[in-house]
């Protein structure tokens, strides 16, 4: 299979011509089960969105911003003024659904502003532009991806070892699943194989990342189908796999970037910062610019979203792990300090420390 024929399987958001429905992977169902679900309500969206049925801060970005168009495509009625109150309404609900990636937040206010700087419009006018503005920033994510893709290749041209494959380690899923195309923490692992290089001239390893499993279900997915040399390991093995010098440069992906550098991603990551400091492995977090939100100044004032018990005490078990009633803490994502952090990858170049973004 060809890299592109990959894509095109795997690409977790779709809207379609008609613009009837947006259509997405199932990602709770991966690795086992490939399912498009269409999706047609702002409530069947909220949901996909909140049981990471699309996640990834990108990909939540990209199918905000086309599922709203597609949701505003429905609303009946020619009075502009009408036409935005309710458009202003669905996007405010799916505001709602997932409170640290930024992405959601910047894809909505971007439509917001489009729509009220076109409500001159006819509304039938209006819901094209639409469209057409969510579609300009799913495009914008492909090229966003392939610029840090071509970053992140150079480092791993630059750290690997003579005559050895790149040891890289990933935490989480930042790939295709994750946005419109390449990924951003895979962006460079894409972009090698695009260049040229065979899937043994790299070496993957995978977190798994409880409790959803991330890594296990939609990283090693990815990679292991891309061709690429993927290890899988659990989140409790990254520091032997430092020790023993396998892991060259760490690449992962980030839900938001506060102004000093602080990067929020999915709970685990400032451990394996932690760890690679230790190792003096190079540590690098992959932020489209839109993942960096100068409003909030440090990483202590980003939004953890904290989630149920169920996912660590039985989501994956036949019978349940731990006592019932057991107290459980279960954040989605951590914060990595800046001083952690070799470098923030961006499309628009290799940010290095000290971060005044
Ligand atoms: C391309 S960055 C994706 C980022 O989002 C993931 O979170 P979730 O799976 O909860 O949406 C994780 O933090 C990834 O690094």
């Amino acid at each position: 299979m060809s890299v592109e024929e990959f894509f095109d399987r795997v690409i977790s958001v779709k809207l379609p011509e008609d613009c009837e429905s947006l259509d997405i992977i199932d990602q709770t169902l991966l690795p086992g089960t490939v399912k498009r679900i269409n999706l047609r309500t702002k409530e069947e969206l909220w949901e996909a969105i909140k049981k990471l049925r699309v996640r990834g801060a990108p990909a939540i970005g990209v199918a905000a911003a086309e599922g709203l168009a597609m949701l505003a495509k429905k609303i009946d009625t020619a009075d502009q003024q009408e036409f935005y109150r309710q458009f202003k309404e669905i996007a405010d609900y799916l505001a709602t659904s997932r409170p640290t990636a930024v992405n959601l937040f910047w894809a909505l206010n971007r439509m917001d502003a489009f729509c009220r700087d076109h409500l001159d419009l006819p509304v039938d006018q209006l819901k094209q532009e639409l469209i057409a503005e969510s579609r300009r920033i799913r495009e914008e994510d492909v090229q966003i991806s392939r610029n840090i893709g071509a970053i992140g290749f150079k480092i791993m041209q630059q750290v690997r070892k003579p005559g050895q494959p790149v040891g890289i380690l990933t935490h989480c899923n930042a790939g295709t699943l994750a946005t419109a195309k390449y990924g951003t923490a895979t962006a460079p692992m894409y972009t090698a194989l695009e260049q040229g290089w065979a899937g043994t001239d790299m070496h993957v390893y995978c977190d798994e990342t409880r409790p959803l499993l991330q890594g296990a279900r939609l990283t090693s997915f990815e990679l292991y189908n891309a061709g690429i040399t993927t290890t899988l390991q659990c989140d409790n093995m990254v520091s032997m796999l430092m020790q023993q010098g396998r892991i060259d440069v760490v690449f992962v992906g980030c839900d938001r970037v506060a102004a000093n550098g602080d990067a929020a991603n999915k709970i685990g990551t400032s451990g394996v910062a932690i760890l690679a400091k230790h190792y003096g492995v190079p540590f690098y977090v992959c932020a489209p610019s839109s993942t960096i939100d100068h409003d909030t100044p440090t990483g202590a004032q980003i939004p953890i979203e904290m989630r149920g018990p169920d996912e660590v005490t039985e989501m994956w078990y036949k019978e349940r792990m731990a006592p019932e009633g057991v107290d459980v803490f279960n954040p989605a994502f951590d914060v990595t300090d800046h001083s952690l952090i070799t470098g923030i990858i961006t499309e628009n170049g290799l940010l290095s420390a000290p971060y005044e973004l």
